[in-house]
């Protein structure tokens, strides 16, 4: 066993012969340095291993970082838990401490070990410095990290492309970066300038700290102390200030690529920011021309219900009433032309007010803008004219407010597979402020009512629930700690009858201290929920009222069904016509009709009356009369509105 170190010294003296032949230079570069003879050396690890094996080891939690940002992004986590309240300074200065604890641990294990295994690298510098260094090192790696988040919206590429990078850093560490550094001919600001480059910082310090390169050649270095962190031989100090102020640009830049995504972008908006303030007054008076233009060409399109609803929304906010919880103001969203399709207009100029202890449903056929009206309330895509108050808070400016009230179930499901229902419930209602047993009451209570609490599906992984049972989760969270605003985007999709019902009764009773706006195809739904309900087609609200009122108005015919023998058709029609001569047959099918009479005159005991004589006479095997229902109405406008669209 004792014959084992002399041979690894044996065979590594003898690398190290073969590799100095070829290093004639980085031989004189370190008989320069100021580390005296020294000859019986035991042969390192770290020597052997190379530099570029600890740039990998250190740098090996960068693609982790970096994945779980892009994580949050791609799954719109980050989205949600903003809308949730989680404000963007907290959200990084979270991320920041939490990235940072985890590259502490890692770096104490990896020096904990290194040492027990007697790496010089770890065991000849003093332990001071190297947290120093490190910390500081591992704060830039944070933040180059985050930065590099901005860039990418897919996972799978952003780990790609950080494992890359991580082997590429140690590989030009070892091949470009050593090299000029070694080559003494150079002048020093070049590899400063180079330090700049986060993997040629960490490349220097891990040259700093190993043992001298050559054996052959030993000198005395004993690591560097406390000391030398001052000294400029080392470039320690350079380092760390390189590393700080590296640290605090990469943050700046993270948010401002946060809030305006490109540079370019950034650099317009806030270019136009200042323009605007220097000519805002002509500008406005333009706007207000336009607007007003747009407006008098809509109203021709207008109903009267939703031409009401926008006299009412012009006397809020002229009265400045703060007391209702939603007032759109001529709210527009336009899609542009992107990728070879054309510019779409998803919200045409629309104005409607809630009330809190209101639900507001919004139904529409598929692409009618529901989505786009509930992304532009919840900040989730800006306007492009138009505002929205909420709370009496402006969505232009006051969202991150706006965020700490309202609450949010998205059509599709933002949840961490890896966390259960309860933590999720968790986190978000310590984001509204909840604490200690009124968390833990209010957890309980939001599962309960979503029928999630029985049988430990509470401390389920989100992973493993079924469609339905995230379908729940969200909308629990979208209640959790009363927010005052809550947006629903088909919350009951996907839902099986009785947990249909349980969510109607959460929703029923959250309803009382909030103003629920939800968007649904479920007519049945909006019905049980909406106190009003206001259809949108193409962009645009075609009529608004509760649903009595609706189905009054667009759906004024009763439905007569009547089956008899076929031979009997004719006789049945007739009859029909004499009760009311504008009746509309629908269809007939083998004996069976269907009519459609308009309410306008018609009373209903007239029409029994009629159908019970006609028992006597006529073989009538079955027969029934019913009122229009919500979904006749709503076809009727979706229709309509479409035909006048086209
Ligand atoms: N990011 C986008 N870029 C371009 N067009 C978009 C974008 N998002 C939506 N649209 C278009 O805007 C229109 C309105 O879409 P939106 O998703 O708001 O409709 P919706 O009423 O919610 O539909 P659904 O009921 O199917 O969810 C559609 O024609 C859609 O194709």
């Amino acid at each position: 066993m004792l014959r084992l170190p002399r041979l690894l010294n044996l065979v590594s003296t003898a690398y190290l012969q073969y590799r100095a032949r070829d290093t004639k230079m980085q031989f004189e570069f370190v008989k320069d340095m100021p580390r005296a003879a020294h000859t019986d050396m035991p042969i390192d690890i770290s020597f052997l291993l190379g530099k570029m094996v600890f740039v990998w080891m250190i740098m090996l939690l960068f693609p982790v970082i970096l994945s779980n940002l892009v994580y949050e992004k791609q799954q719109k986590l980050r989205t949600i838990m903003k809308m949730h309240g989680l404000g963007d300074v907290t959200y990084w200065t979270i991320s920041h401490c939490y990235f940072l604890l985890l590259s502490l641990l890692y770096m104490f294990f990896l020096v904990f070990f290194g040492s027990c295994a007697g790496i010089k690298l770890f065991t000849l510098n003093d332990y001071r410095v190297q947290f120093v260094v490190y910390f500081a090192y591992m704060n830039l790696q944070i933040s180059f990290a985050f930065l590099m988040a901005t860039y990418f919206s897919n996972v799978r590429t952003a780990s790609v492309v950080a494992y890359l990078f991580t082997i590429g850093s140690g590989y030009f560490g070892e091949y470009l970066f050593r090299p000029i550094f070694e080559d003494m001919s150079l002048s020093r600001s070049w590899t400063t300038l180079m330090e700049f480059f986060p993997p040629f910082s960490l490349y220097r310090i891990v040259y700093e700290f190993s043992p001298p390169p050559s054996p052959l050649y030993r000198t005395d270095f004993s690591g560097l102390h406390w000391g030398d962190l001052g000294d400029g031989k080392n470039g320690m100090k350079d380092i760390l200030i390189i590393m700080a102020l590296e640290w605090a640009t990469f943050l700046l830049l993270t948010f401002f690529l946060d809030e305006f995504g490109t540079l370019r972008n950034g650099i317009r908006k806030m270019a136009s920011v200042c323009h605007s303030s220097v000519d805002g007054s002509s500008q406005a008076s333009q706007k207000q021309t336009i607007q007003l233009q747009e407006f008098e060409y809509s109203v021709e399109m207008d109903r009267t219900d939703v031409l009401r609803e926008r006299e009412i929304v012009e006397q809020l906010l002229q009265e400045s009433d703060g007391s209702y919880s939603v007032i759109c103001d001529n709210l527009k969203k336009v899609y542009h032309a992107k990728d070879g399709n054309p510019e779409k207009i998803a919200v045409t100029e629309l104005s409607l007010y809630m009330q809190r202890g209101q639900c507001f449903g919004i139904l529409g056929p598929n692409g009618a803008g529901k989505t786009s009206l509930i992304s532009m309330l919840t900040g989730f895509t800006k306007p492009t004219s138009g505002t929205a108050y909420i709370n009496g808070m402006d969505i232009r400016s006051d969202m991150g407010k706006i965020y700490t009230g309202i609450g949010v179930c998205p059509q599709f499901d933002l949840l961490w597979e890896t966390l259960t229902g309860r933590e999720h419930l968790l986190f978000y209602g310590r984001l509204k402020n909840l604490r200690c047993a009124a968390l833990d009451r209010a957890v309980e209570q939001s599962l309960k009512n979503v029928r999630l609490f029985d049988g430990g599906v509470a401390d389920k992984r989100v992973a493993e629930y079924s469609g339905g049972m995230k379908r729940r989760l969200s909308v629990a969270i979208s209640l959790i700690g009363d927010p005052k605003v809550v947006y629903m985007d088909e919350p009951s999709s996907g839902l099986d009858p009785a947990s249909r019902r349980a969510l109607w009764n959460a929703v029923m009773s959250a309803k009382q201290n909030t103003a629920i706006i939800l968007t649904t195809h479920s007519m049945e739904e909006a019905e049980a929920l909406c106190d009003r309900i206001g259809i949108m087609v193409n962009g645009s609200l075609q009529c608004i009222g509760n649903s009595k009122e609706l189905k009054a108005k667009y759906g004024g015919t009763y439905v007569l069904t009547v089956t008899t023998a076929a031979a009997e058709e004719e006789v049945v029609e007739q009859l029909v016509r004499s009760l009311c001569p504008a009746a509309n047959r629908v269809y007939r099918i083998s004996g069976t009709q269907k009519f459609e009479m308009p309410k306008q005159g018609l009373r209903i005991s007239q029409v029994f009356h009629a159908m019970q004589h006609a028992k006597t006479w006529l073989n009538i095997s079955a027969w029934g009369l019913s009122d229009a229902t919500l979904e006749d109405a709503f076809i009727k406008v979706a229709s309509e509105s479409d035909i006048s669209s086209l």
